[in-house]
């Protein structure tokens, strides 16, 4: 891509404004970074759990009013339903992958599922 404005031609409030925006954008990620952390950190004590009693890994049941839901947030917020579903079904498929490990280190006995 090209551009006409070389970045010391800038106006100095567009700069401003640009920097102020970026330093919103900063904290929103590192929220957006704990938030999916703390997610985590509760999907694996569930994958601990699932493993513990023999329940599957994946509950499609569970995701439908998942996505539902999160579909409806999305549209009440303004923010495109289908990208909401589309991360949502991101995390989720990562979620799964980790209890499918979980239960095959509990299957193997190579792991506790203590959590
Ligand atoms: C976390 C769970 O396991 C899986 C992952 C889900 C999720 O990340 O929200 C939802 C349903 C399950 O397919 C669960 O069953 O609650």
């Amino acid at each position: 891509m090209t551009s006409n404005t070389s970045p010391g031609d800038v106006d100095p409030a567009v700069r401003e404004e640009l920097a102020r925006l970026r330093d919103s954008i900063d904290n929103i990620d590192a929220a957006v970074v704990h938030m999916l952390a703390e997610r985590f950190k509760c999907t694996q004590q569930v994958g601990h759990l699932k493993a513990r009693h023999q329940l599957p890994p994946a509950d499609q049941a569970r995701e439908a009013r998942q996505i539902a839901r999160l579909r409806s947030l999305a549209e009440n917020a303004k923010l495109d339903p289908a990208f909401a579903e589309k991360f949502l079904n991101f995390i989720i498929a990562e979620v799964i992958r980790h209890h499918e490990s979980i239960a095959e280190d509990a299957v193997n006995g190579s792991a506790p599922t203590a959590n």
